[in-house]
């Protein structure tokens, strides 16, 4: 063995560091990101892009009013507990044995029409997806699994806050979806925001098998990531923010006011594709 290779004394006599190693994870605030922007996000040297007041106070105020008349179910409470409210199906609640049960597809239908009677000709949802359309300089789909196009555009309200986890698509749910990921974010624009808390915690650290024995349900202890960089976003009303779902991430409780944000899923795939779900 060569021992001076080893010997830390000894190399550290001997060397200049010049290259000093920056976290690269800070969170990007600007009116029209640009493709740069997300591709940092994909490679992991940005922690989230936000658009601020993406849309304007007055669209999402309509739109809360509209979303009153709509029923509002949970994600499946045997996969997430205690209880988070949603409109629209999620596709975690489904994925069963490689595939999704069919029931999704019906769920999905329903909400489509429902969203469509809600909003009118004049869909939010158009503008946040032209939005990313100009910014992604590519093809931006909804995803499919064989052949059929998920629903994109779930309403979700959080208050409890929600446990750190990650989302990430390949490593949970891998051969399910008609494509193959090298990236996937998470994307929320909030149409309503608490007067206090509810902050979006992003941590600069990927989930390793070591990990499960902090595992509560479908998340982690927050000690798992106690000694890692993070960020905290704390949106306004009609900020658009996307961040890395593959990294460990939590949402603060809210005490006063209501937090829902129209969400869904962005994956970067291996033909330079966009593709979105729910
Ligand atoms: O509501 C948020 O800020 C993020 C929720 C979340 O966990 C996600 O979008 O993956
Ligand atoms: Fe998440």
């Amino acid at each position: 063995m060569n021992t001076a290779l080893h010997d830390a004394a000894l190399v550290a006599e001997n060397t200049e560091v010049i290259q000093h190693i920056d976290p690269l994870f800070d969170v990007l605030s600007k009116d029209e990101p640009a493709r740069s922007d997300l591709v940092r996000l994909a490679a992991g040297t940005l922690a989230a892009v936000r658009i601020p007041h993406h849309l304007s106070a007055e669209r999402c105020a309509e739109l809360i009013k509209a979303l009153d008349t709509a029923d509002f179910d949970t994600y499946d409470e045997r996969r997430i507990f205690p209880p988070v409210t949603k409109f629209g199906p999620a596709v975690f609640d489904y994925y069963l044995d490689g595939t999704i049960r069919p029931e999704y597809w019906e769920h999905a239908e329903r909400s489509r029409a429902t969203w469509k009677q809600i909003v009118g000709d004049d869909d939010p949802l158009d503008t946040l997806v032209a939005e990313l359309r100009r910014i992604w300089q590519g093809p931006v789909e909804p995803a499919t699994v064989g052949g059929r196009e998920l629903f994109v555009g779930m309403v979700r309200e959080l208050t409890g806050g929600a446990r750190m986890h990650f989302d990430e698509l390949m490593r949970e749910f891998p051969g399910v979806f008609d494509h193959e990921l090298v990236a996937q974010f998470g994307f929320n624009c909030y149409i309503s925001v608490p007067e206090e808390g509810g902050e979006l915690v992003v941590y600069r650290r990927r989930w390793k098998p070591s990990d499960d024995e902090k595992r509560i349900g479908y998340g982690w202890n927050e000690s798992v990531a106690a000694d890692e960089p993070r960020v905290q976003v704390k949106p306004t009303v009609g900020d658009s923010v996307w961040f890395d779902s593959r990294n460990y991430h939590a949402i603060n409780p809210n005490t006063a006011g209501r937090r829902l944000s129209l969400a869904f899923f962005c994956g970067v795939t291996t033909e330079n594709k966009l593709v979105l779900w729910s």
